[in-house]
């Protein structure tokens, strides 16, 4: 098993916002979680990467126990994400945007930095190397020097993607890859993840595009005020009547 919840639950206050949640993600897979807004999809997220720590219920990452880890060390772990927005260095390139990202990683220290010593230098390059890299990978090779505030929102994406990238995940928690781009770059985005799975990263997103996880998804997790109330391929939410009537028969486009 690849990672695993079981009878995760959040409560905030006297709210529920997670609430029981035994689910699997699929290793090598393209895992998705759908709901209604304030289903729970996020706090999901935070707790599986580390951001909340559940009120009970377990987190488990290839057999171990990650429940009560930091961020930090589950990061370290292989496990990544990104955020519905993604605050970049406005004022930095893209380039240096990435290679600040992967920094946050290396080993050297703020001695090392101001002595530029020998091991500085070396991870400086390894960084550099590193963000040309997965700047290749999600398309952007041509954009490195443009500072981040003149990209468009679909190359913010992206930035976000090599950001997470970078860090050599295991597996990519993606917390709305595609809101606000229009059709023609959700393709172009649900292709990346695509590669990203073939190159033997995990994907596991939240996404209101219902077309898009339709056609993406291997799995489906569907949420409903906290509560797991399908999952399955895509065929088999579309033909589900609690989906339909929680989700689906509402507006399906939310
Ligand atoms: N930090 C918090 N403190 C208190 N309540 C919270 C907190 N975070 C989330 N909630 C509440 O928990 C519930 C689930 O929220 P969550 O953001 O996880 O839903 P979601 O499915 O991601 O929604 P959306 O699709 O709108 O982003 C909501 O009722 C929300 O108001």
């Amino acid at each position: 098993m690849f990672i695993e919840t079981k009878d995760l639950t959040k409560n905030f206050g006297g709210l529920v916002a997670v609430k029981s949640v035994d689910f699997s993600i699929e290793e090598g897979k393209i895992n998705a979680i759908i709901g209604p807004n304030g289903a729970g999809k996020s706090t999901f997220f935070n707790l599986v990467s580390g951001s909340y720590t559940p009120s009970s219920g377990k987190v488990i990452f290839k057999g171990k126990d990650i429940t009560n880890l930091p961020s930090h060390k589950i990061a370290n772990l292989g496990v990544a994400r990104t955020f519905q927005t993604t605050n970049l260095f406005e004022q930095a390139t893209v380039l240096d945007n990435v290679i600040v990202g992967h920094r946050l990683r290396t080993e050297s220290n703020l001695l090392d930095a101001i002595l530029r010593t020998k091991r500085y230098k070396r991870e400086e390059k390894k960084c550099r190397d590193k963000a040309m890299e997965v700047l290749d990978f999600v398309g952007l090779t041509g954009i490195t020097d443009k500072l981040a505030g003149s990209i468009t929102q679909e190359e913010k994406k992206r930035v976000a993607f090599a950001l997470a990238l970078a860090t050599e995940p295991e597996v990519v928690f993606l917390d709305e890859p595609a809101a606000g781009i229009n059709p023609g770059e959700t393709d172009g985005l649900a292709d990346l993840m695509r590669k990203m799975v073939k190159k033997g990263i995990t994907v596991c997103l939240i996404e209101h595009k219902m077309q898009m996880i339709m056609k993406l998804a291997d799995k489906i997790m569907v949420l409903n005020y906290g509560e797991k109330i399908a999952e399955g391929t895509s065929e088999e939410i579309m033909n589900n009547e609690a989906v339909i009537e929680a989700y689906l028969g509402g507006d399906a486009s939310a």
